[in-house]
């Protein structure tokens, strides 16, 4: 497959010395934001509230996809976001056209502000994190913050619920397997294409098929052609040029189209193979010997357009032998249809059937990448029917997130003026968890995560190999004493505002995966299986647990009977 990966340059991370450098996209501005946000805001400058400081949790209530884990992705842009944050005269312009009745001191306010007196703690993009726990603290001016709430959700929505899906792709493909995102095509528009191919990498894909996003963040390229490539040619006759240099130089091939015929010909006579095809698609032919020719060092062929077996597959083989005697060595064959599980293992045999007959080196392990409305669960039924595909190319599925449209991340004031604030609802796991607060996740002796832990932020720091008790936030009849043997403090400083702390380096797309790849590797089997996961424990601290019953019967209304 055409790759161009090792080519990229993957731009520098912005360090504490590389200023943030702008959202990715450029449609991430201060307006991008719900209506509610700005006349909220107007509301907190006309009460004079807008400068209290407020404690806000970005979190999700349930995982995606029937799991029991989810990836966060989306911090880096978060972080873009509000270091760039900054009202233009023009969107200054426009509020005061869609707000006419607003006073012009709130106009003059929005224009002096930033989030310089904003601080964000984060859980490191690409990590393995669950429900309720916050993936993103964020503290700062209520008017403010009130303001980053939709664009910090619309950030982090899809990238986690896609990074989420792509890692789940990866679990059930394998390692071994390469997994190439072709969904550009079906993709919510421009900016959910670019944001799956990044996402998808994070996740585990190996490559993309969408070059603007190679460019971008120094993804490795990969492609094959189309059934228009194909159907495109009529005969061998249209093939001019006909000569094909060696792949040391050394020699010219004045003939190739001829060198193919009689390859053709000799897997015909074949011993293994005789009379498993007869004559094959003369244009479909000529569709891959000039594909060779152009691109002898990456030729691959989509073998589906007439017949796999009786055409596209000896069609193949018959450039790809053609090649081999001028040094070339063929990447391998598409399928795109039919019952993938069946063809490749066919495809297969004819491979080590010439490997064996032409004493051709490797030539049975030629790659075979399947693709066609490709999931999750295709991929298990094929890996349970058992298949030869080395590598699968998944589009509308995996990018559009078919199974589960939104990961349903909320974002909660749990705390204004140092007072902690809770959302009541009649549904509890609706119920948010109040106080600023501080997270941890607790490892067992067998190196597993066991439970993440939320305690209030002046809470002493659970220590290692001291037995600390883990609520369940609203069961109270379900809780466990941890002696943890490594204690991992999960929120991070990612955004300093004025507070003087170092904050995080933002680390580079490879890195994130690594991360990701990491802790998934990390984490114990029965969280990770698709069918009935155990739930991973998600608790909080003895005394934030009285807390949060304190608070809750304190805001509750007693209702009364009649
Ligand atoms: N062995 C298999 N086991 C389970 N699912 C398979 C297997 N082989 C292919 N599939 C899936 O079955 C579906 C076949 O879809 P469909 O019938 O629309 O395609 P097709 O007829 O093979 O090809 P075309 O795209 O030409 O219509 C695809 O989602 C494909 O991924
Ligand atoms: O199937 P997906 O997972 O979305 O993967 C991408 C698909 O896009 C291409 O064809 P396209 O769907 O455009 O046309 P075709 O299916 O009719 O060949 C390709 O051949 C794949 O089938
Ligand atoms: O390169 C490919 O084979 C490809 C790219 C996008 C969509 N389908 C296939
Ligand atoms: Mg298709």
């Amino acid at each position: 497959m055409m790759s161009v990966d090792g080519e990229m340059e993957t731009p520098a991370p912005p360090g504490p010395t590389n200023p943030i450098p702008s959202p990715t996209n450029p449609m991430v501005t201060p307006l991008l934001t719900d209506l509610y946000q700005f006349t909220m805001a107007y509301a907190y400058w006309k009460a004079g509230k807008h400068l209290e400081r407020a404690v806000f949790d970005l979190f999700f209530r349930k995982n995606p996809f029937g799991g029991e884990y989810t990836i966060f992705g989306g911090l880096e842009e978060c972080i873009r976001f509000i270091a760039n944050f900054r009202f233009k005269e023009e969107e200054i312009s426009y509020l005061r056209l869609v707000m006419p009745t607003c006073e012009d001191g709130f106009f003059d306010y929005l224009r002096a502000i930033d989030c310089s007196d904003v601080e964000v703690y984060a859980i490191s993009e690409g990590s393995v994190v669950f429900p309720k726990v916050p993936l993103m603290r964020i503290e700062g001016p209520v008017a403010v913050v009130q303001l980053l709430e939709t664009p910090f959700v619309n950030l982090v929505n899809y990238a986690s619920l896609v990074t989420t899906n792509a890692a789940r792709h990866r679990f059930v493909a394998g390692k071994e397997k390469s997994l190439l995102e072709f969904g550009l095509r079906r993709a919510q528009g421009p900016d959910g294409g670019i944001s799956a191919s990044r996402y998808c990498y994070m996740g585990g894909f190996d490559a993309t098929s969408n070059v603007a996003a190679g460019r971008l963040f120094g993804i490795p390229l990969r492609g094959t052609h189309s059934h228009a490539f194909v159907s495109s040619f009529m005969s061998l006759d249209e093939i001019v040029d006909k000569t094909l240099q060696s792949y040391d130089g050394s020699s010219t091939c004045e003939d190739f189209v001829s060198l193919v015929q009689t390859w053709l010909n000799r897997i015909k006579r074949t011993n293994s193979l005789h009379g498993a095809f007869g004559e094959t698609n003369q244009s479909e032919l000529a569709a891959f010997t000039s594909y060779a020719l152009a691109l002898p060092n990456n030729f691959l062929a989509l073998v589906d357009t007439y017949d796999v077996m009786s055409s596209g597959v000896p069609n193949f083989c018959a450039v790809a032998l053609a090649l081999n005697e001028f040094g070339y060595k063929a990447t391998g064959i598409r399928l795109d249809s039919g019952d993938l599980a069946y063809l490749s293992i066919e495809a297969r045999k004819f491979f080590g059937a010439l490997e064996k007959e032409f004493a051709i080196p490797e030539f049975g392990k030629t790659i075979i990448t399947a693709s066609n409305d490709l999931n999750e669960e295709t991929i298990d039924a094929l890996n349970k029917q058992g298949h030869e595909m080395d590598s699968f190319g998944i589009g509308t599925y995996l990018v559009t997130c078919y199974s589960q449209a939104a990961l349903g991340c909320v974002f909660k004031l749990v705390e204004i003026n140092n007072q902690p604030r809770m959302k009541l609802s009649e549904d509890v796991t609706k119920v948010s968890i109040p106080c600023k607060k501080r997270c941890y996740r607790l490892y067992g002796r067998e190196g597993y995560p066991l439970v993440d832990i939320m305690t209030g932020a002046n809470e002493p720091t659970p220590k290692v190999g001291e037995r600390i008790l883990c609520r369940h936030p609203f069961n109270e009849s379900k809780r466990a004493y941890v002696v943890p043997q490594h204690v991992e403090e999960l929120l991070k400083c990612y955004w300093p505002g004025d507070s003087g702390v170092k904050r995080e380096e933002l680390p580079t797309l490879k890195n994130t995966r690594d991360r990701c790849m990491q802790h998934l590797e990390h984490m114990r089997p029965d969280h990770m299986r698709r069918l009935n996961p155990t739930p991973y424990k998600v608790s909080v601290s003895a005394k934030l647990y009285d807390f949060i019953h304190f608070l809750w019967l304190n805001e509750a209304p007693v209702g009364e009977l009649q």
